[in-house]
């Protein structure tokens, strides 16, 4: 492990320097776009200004013979938008580690877009050693491109052994962005007996004890809860964000809306959104209840210095409600910031 003192030293000379503190976003979608698919590329200048980011991704779901179309495909939708305009971020998903794709990802891409790109999404993170190998070669990358400001690193949480590193995974660099769940590949990797994208599965369930010959009751349970709770606390335990990844029946607006709200309700900051229909799901659930950001209002406004015991409404709120409160509160200015709708509901100073 690194020694504290170096641990925010550039990897690189000429290297820009790690940021100390993440930049404050609003990402409540991550919007998958296909690069290689020119009908969807055409979309991407209209698309920037109604989602939070966009990732060109080139990774699974890109057919092995697409992969060169999908980078230059990237590069061609990175030049022609400026994404900063609209405060809108700009990240890539590149092949994992261990394909024949990846040098050709960064190496273009650093080169062609460096300067725009805010994240670079890595597939299949295993442990820390992962990370570092991106996190050198990031750095060689910028130095020789002259890219001033760093390119972060977001990991995809989807392996066996990736869950079992997740908080190493989280600490192994200043230049982490976050990470999110990959309901998909971690199946895969766990031998999960599903065959789907995220959400639950009918036949995982409990069973209420027999009570004489009443029917028993039963519920379908949770398949991401464990997990998602692990990435989130390893998460925030070290400043960075967590996300839910994808969810694969887009037919099933209201599972969708579920599986996110868990999510968000749990701590994650978004989600993936592969399909249009997906982008008001996330909107509408990454954004805190006006209800809750009234009262939420209320606490912080009743503990000014957010200290002591005081009663709202019956119930006792304290420094660490008021801390609950100020999540709310600073995530609603946030969206009120992008979103002047939201902004004249939440009715914030
Ligand atoms: C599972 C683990 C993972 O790794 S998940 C991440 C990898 N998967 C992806 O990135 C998939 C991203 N999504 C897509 O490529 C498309 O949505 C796929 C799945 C191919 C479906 O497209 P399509 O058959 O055209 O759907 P559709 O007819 O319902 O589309 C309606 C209109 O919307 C467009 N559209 C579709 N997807 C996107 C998108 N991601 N971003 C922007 N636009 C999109 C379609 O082109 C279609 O447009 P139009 O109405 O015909 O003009
Ligand atoms: O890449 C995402 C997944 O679910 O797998
Ligand atoms: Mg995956």
């Amino acid at each position: 492990m690194k020694l504290p003192r170096r641990f925010f030293q550039p990897l690189a000379t000429g290297a820009p320097a790690p940021f100390r503190e993440l930049p404050v976003r609003l990402e409540r979608m991550i919007h998958f776009v296909p690069p290689h698919n020119d009908k969807v590329r055409a979309r991407v200048p209209e698309l920037a200004g109604t989602v939070d980011v966009v990732l060109g991704n080139l990774e699974d779901a890109v057919p092995a013979d697409q992969k060169e179309a999908a980078r230059k495909g990237f590069v061609a939708m990175a030049q022609a938008t400026d994404f900063a305009a609209t405060g809108t971020g700009l990240w890539t998903r590149i092949n994992a580690l261990n394909s024949p794709w990846i040098l050709d990802d960064l190496f273009t891409i650093v080169a062609e877009v460096g300067s725009k790109l805010d994240v670079v999404m890595v597939p299949k993170v295993e442990g820390p050693w992962d990370i570092h190998y991106i996190d050198q070669l990031l750095a060689q990358l910028e130095a020789r491109h002259g890219v001033t400001k760093p390119i972060l690193v977001h990991a995809i949480l989807e392996t066996a052994e990736g869950v079992a590193n997740v908080d190493a995974i989280a600490s192994a660099s200043p230049r982490m962005h976050g990470m999110s769940l990959g309901p998909a590949d971690l199946a895969a990797s766990r031998g999960m007996k599903t065959t789907r994208v995220g959400g639950g599965h009918p036949d995982y369930r409990v069973i209420a004890d027999p009570a004489g010959d009443a029917p028993r009751a039963s519920a379908q349970q949770d398949l991401w809860h464990y997990t998602i709770a692990r990435m989130v606390d390893a998460c925030m335990a070290n400043g960075i964000k967590a996300f839910y990844g994808p969810f694969g029946d887009f037919s099933d607006g209201d599972a969708c809306e579920a599986q996110f709200r868990n999510a968000f309700l749990m701590g994650c900051a978004g989600a993936w959104t592969l399909h249009p229909s997906q982008v008001a799901i996330a909107k509408r659930v990454f954004a805190p209840d006006p209800a809750e950001v009234a009262f939420a209002a209320r606490i912080v406004e009743a503990m000014p210095d957010g200290t002591g015991a005081v009663m709202l409404d019956g119930k006792m709120q304290d420094d660490a409600t008021w801390k609950q409160a100020k999540v709310i509160v600073d995530l609603a200015k946030l969206v009120a910031a992008k979103d002047p709708e939201l902004a004249a509901v939440y009715k914030l100073g």
